[in-house]
């Protein structure tokens, strides 16, 4: 991470504290509520520039013998701190993601993710996140990520024709 980041502060339109961040597709892998197969995060605007969601480990997401496969959580922090700056209200992208996995996580766990924006330069935002499985002291993961703040209807022009939809 540069030296040179600025804090970044919410936007006076961002979702209040203690409000779920709104889907930002119905058929998403992370967020979807339609998705056929997703994670069904549902992330919670916290003070300021941070956030909490929260995970089911279900049976679908075993890697090794009655654990969580680490892509599943890498594919859960990514959501989670991805939404995060739309409490700045800027769509981004992942360009870097970096996890620790600290400790095993059993299926049927509740994954709690806290995650904060460290700040930004340019078009960059730095993010920090941590899961634990209930007792905050006790750290399961974490991870640090770079997300860089897009146009939307530019970044995804080209591949809006293989776009799906729910229902089809
Ligand atoms: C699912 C998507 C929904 C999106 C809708 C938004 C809705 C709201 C969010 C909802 C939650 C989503 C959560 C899931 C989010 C994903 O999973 S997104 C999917 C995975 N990510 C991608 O597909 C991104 C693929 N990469 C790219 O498209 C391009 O590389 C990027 C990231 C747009 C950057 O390209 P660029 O616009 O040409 O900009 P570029 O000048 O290369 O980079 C900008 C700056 O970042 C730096 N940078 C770029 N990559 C890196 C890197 N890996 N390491 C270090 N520095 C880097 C550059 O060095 C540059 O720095 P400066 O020169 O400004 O100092």
């Amino acid at each position: 991470m540069p030296t040179d980041i600025e804090p970044l502060a919410r936007h006076p339109k961002a979702t209040r504290p203690g409000e779920k961040i709104g889907l930002h597709h119905s058929m998403c892998y992370g967020c979807g509520d339609e998705a056929p197969v997703g994670l069904r995060i549902t992330v919670v605007a916290g003070e300021g520039v941070t956030t909490t969601a929260t995970m089911k480990v279900e049976d679908w997401m075993q890697g090794g013998p009655g654990v969580i496969h680490g892509g599943v959580l890498s594919a859960a922090f990514d959501e989670v701190m991805g939404t995060t700056p739309l409490l700045l209200r800027k769509p981004v992208v992942t360009g870097h993601l970096a996890i620790d996995y600290a400790k095993p996580i059993p299926l049927g766990s509740t994954v709690h993710f806290t995650c904060e924006i460290l700040g930004g330069v340019g078009r960059k935002i730095y993010t920090r996140a941590y899961a634990h499985l209930g007792d905050p002291d006790v750290l399961v993961a974490g991870a640090h990520a770079l997300f860089i703040e897009i146009d939307l209807e530019k970044h995804f022009a080209g591949y809006r024709d293989k776009a799906v939809h729910a229902g089809e």
